[in-house]
């Protein structure tokens, strides 16, 4: 072990932050936030606590024996100091060296090494297990950038709040306290003017912080606004090229910029202008201490050991006038993060497993839709009273206009959202009473917008199947005739095949590809459920009727319902399922529903290029 190890370790590992159980965060503000993690970390925060206020206490002790030795040597000559006073220089020898640096070392080590950097990823840990467990709507509602810096801003905001309640804090205070103690047992009329500066510092602060923050949350708010917009463009620059909108979005840029340059002008302004109030106390309280300090040497009421002190204590105080300001502006500042981005980490799922919930357990496959109401919003049902069997084996398309909620009702059979009204079973069991990743599991999905992850293809199938071999995710490549073009595939890291990397979500690969590499996952996956959401919508006519084959092969034996925008795609359904406003409006093989004349008829007459109209007018 190398000595790095054996002094450092101990401290990396006093606390595991990826062992400690997840608890819920409380929901009722910053300060339980606060509390929460002080009593995941109490040993650890106590002893940073305790080390740096000793590491304070060497300081004063140091003051205090270098106004003794000046004392000493001035009166009694060295030599006799020396000899009189063994026991004393021993002593503070020994707490310059090695009690100082000890203590210090420890101090910074605890609160550097062991809190700051366990306390954030603990955060991180364990606010992802309270994020994860949130609902897909509650991803919809917030960019997912956003969820990610929420968690990063809580982080930061309880590791200053606890730096400062355990170390700084209480050093601070300790070292006020015990310059006043010092001074006031050389004279009152010295330890007076003291008193004063701190009351003035606390009451200064007390009265310009509450505006600093202001300030500061302002300027904060323009700077995310700033690369708020660029981002936006930047992401956006093939829309904005094409509209040859550079000169548009130059202009609103430069207002935001402007305005920006005001708000960050101000906050400096209001820094200044406390910079001086605080430099000007601190000068004045020199100026007095001195003069004081002149006037008792003068009269012989103080010694030049005292005096040494005096401006030993003076040094120390001025160079740390502005903790008021800084820790008063930390603390409302972090509690403010943390107040924003609670909502983030402490809002309740509305979908969550019951503590008795099962796995599902599918036999036949039958999905029953009973009376099912549902709403986005309360005043606009999306699902109005539908009742739906499919059964076991069969395989049903949904068909409709825009908007008539097929993907809604897909998205209440995965259980993404839950049902307003009525239930929704599958082999009689209601979704509610099942567990969500059972359900899931048994739901194979090829969706029309297909996410895949930064990863390697070879992982993207896997996803279906965490367990599948090499040869097996090969093989549903190749029955997802994605074979051939992962043979291809190379990217910038020189990984080619299966090992080549798609890109962030899957930018690499045209839709078609992606569309075949989502296939060989759901194959993979071979679930007993499957749904298609216009699975082929991205293929061109000859790879669609080469993977409507592997479909029809996937689709065998299985519960299917298939959403189609191409009626083409669905002409081999068992039965067709014509949704409108939430309703089912007719239902019926093809011929049938053709026969009938009704709103499939005209989809089938109106459609153009093969795709069904946005509306019929
Ligand atoms: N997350 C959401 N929040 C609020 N309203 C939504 C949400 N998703 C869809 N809607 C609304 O619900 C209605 C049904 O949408 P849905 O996506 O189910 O229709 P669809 O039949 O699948 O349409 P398309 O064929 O265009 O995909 C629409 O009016 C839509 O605006």
């Amino acid at each position: 072990m190398s000595w790095s190890d054996a002094v450092y370790r101990p401290f990396e590992q006093f606390i595991r932050p990826l062992e400690i159980p997840y608890r819920p965060l409380p929901t009722t503000g910053a300060m339980s936030v606060l509390w929460h993690f002080i009593r995941m970390f109490r040993g650890v925060v106590i002893l940073m606590a305790i080390t740096s206020m000793v590491v304070e206490a060497c300081n004063l002790t140091i003051i205090w024996g270098l106004s003794a030795i000046v004392d000493g040597v001035t009166s009694q000559g060295v030599e006799a100091f020396v000899h009189d006073r063994f026991w004393l220089l021993a002593f503070l020898t020994f707490i310059i060296f090695p009690v100082m640096p000890i203590f210090f070392y420890v101090a910074n080590i605890l609160n550097s090494h062991t809190v700051g950097i366990s306390l954030p990823i603990t955060i991180q840990w364990q606010g992802h297990k309270a994020v994860e467990k949130q609902d897909l709507a509650f991803f919809h509602d917030l960019f997912a950038g956003q969820v990610a810096s929420r968690l990063g801003q809580v982080a930061n905001g309880v590791l200053q709040q606890i730096q400062i309640a355990f170390q700084s804090a209480p050093r601070f205070l300790l070292q006020i306290v015990g310059s006043v103690a010092i001074l006031l047992t050389l004279s009152w009329q010295l330890a007076l003017p003291v008193v004063l500066w701190i009351a003035f510092n606390i009451a200064y602060a007390i009265r310009v912080v509450p505006d600093f923050t202001a300030r500061s949350r302002r300027s904060a708010k323009q700077n995310s606004l700033i690369n708020g917009t660029l981002t936006d463009v930047y992401s956006n620059m093939q829309m904005v090229k094409q509209f040859a909108a550079e000169d548009t979005e130059a202009g609103a840029l430069r207002k935001i910029l402007g305005k920006a340059t005001t708000t960050l002008h101000h906050e400096q302004r209001a820094y200044r202008t406390a910079e001086l109030v605080v430099v000007s106390a601190n000068m004045l309280l020199w100026l007095v201490l001195l003069g004081l300090g002149f006037w008792g040497l003068y009269r012989t009421t103080l010694t030049v050991g005292e005096f040494v002190a005096t401006v030993y204590i003076l040094q120390r105080l001025s160079a740390s006038s502005f903790t008021f300001l800084q820790m008063g502006q930390q603390i409302f500042k972090a509690l403010g993060t943390i107040k924003d981005a609670m909502p983030v980490l402490t809002t309740p799922p509305q979908i969550t497993d019951r503590p008795d919930a099962l796995d599902l357990t599918v036999t036949r496959g039958e999905i029953h839709f009973d009376r099912v109401n549902f709403a986005y919003t309360s005043d606009k049902r999306v699902i109005d009273d539908l009742t739906l069997t499919v059964k076991p084996g069969e395989k049903v398309g949904l068909v409709g206009l825009s908007g008539a909620g097929k993907t809604t009702l897909v998205n209440l059979l995965l259980r993404f959202y839950e049902v307003t009204d009525g239930a929704i079973r599958v082999d009689g069991q209601d979704l509610r009473h099942v567990t969500q990743a059972s359900l899931r599991r048994n739901i194979g999905l090829i969706a029309q917008d297909v996410a895949l992850l930064h990863r390697s293809v070879a992982d993207n199938i896997r996803y279906g199947r965490p367990d599948a071999s090499t040869t097996e995710i090969e093989e549903a490549a190749r029955a997802a005739q994605a074979d051939a073009f992962i043979a291809d595939l190379r990217d910038g890291e020189k990984r080619s095949g299966y090992d080549a990397f798609v890109g962030d979500r899957g930018i690499r690969l045209s839709g078609g590809q992606r569309q075949r590499v989502s296939i060989a996952r759901v194959l993979l996956k071979n679930a007993p459920i499957l749904i298609l959401d216009e699975a082929t919508s991205a293929l061109d006519s000859e790879a669609e009727a080469a993977i409507q084959d592997r479909l029809n092969l996937l689709m065998e034996g299985k519960t299917v319902i298939a959403i189609a925008h191409r009626l083409s795609t669905i002409a081999r359904m068992d039965r067709i399922v014509v949704l409108d406003q939430g309703k089912i409006v007719e239902e019926g093989t093809p011929e049938e529903l053709l026969a009938h004349n009704g709103l499939y008829a005209r989809l089938w007459q109106r459609q153009t290029g093969g795709f069904i109209p946005d509306q019929l007018g």
